[in-house]
């Protein structure tokens, strides 16, 4: 059922308070609120189990992987891609950037500290090549 026309500006009211978000005050733990407080309000809490959530993720890596296809090689920073593609690329990373905040949370791993922690686990496995020549 579609919601009534209070709901709709509701919807952009918050759509709103989403673009003046500055850019600096994205965190992992903020979108994960964000992420909790969408689920509630629409009571998708029971849908959002981890396998549920995954399989989700997985499906928005295969939108993402779509745009990409039988496109051939592409050039950093997608110099000849129109905006409309690189607006339609951001939604999808951001599919799968939510869906995965989402999925951890709900297997109660912190994804920001598991990142950091895994970071400096990859530092001692790849030294950087100043610590080689050493
Ligand atoms: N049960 C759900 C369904 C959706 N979402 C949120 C997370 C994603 O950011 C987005 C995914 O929405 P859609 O399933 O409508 O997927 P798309 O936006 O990719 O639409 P389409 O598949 O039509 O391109 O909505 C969610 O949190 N939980």
């Amino acid at each position: 059922t579609f919601g009534t026309e209070k709901d709709m500006e509701g919807e952009k009211t918050k759509a709103m308070e989403v673009e003046e978000t500055q850019v600096t005050d994205v965190s992992l733990k903020g979108l994960s609120k964000k992420l909790e407080e969408f689920a509630k309000e629409r009571d998708w809490e029971p849908f959002h189990s981890p396998r549920n959530l995954l399989l989700a993720m997985v499906g928005e890596v295969g939108e993402l992987a779509e745009i990409f296809m039988w496109r051939g090689e592409v050039a950093k920073g997608l110099p000849n891609w129109e905006e409309a593609d690189k607006e339609h690329l951001g939604e999808e990373l951001s599919d799968v950037l939510l869906y995965l905040i989402r999925l951890s949370d709900m297997c109660g791993v912190n994804l920001g500290e598991a990142a950091l922690k895994k970071i400096v686990k990859n530092a001692v496995k790849y030294p950087a090549k100043a610590a080689r020549d050493v």
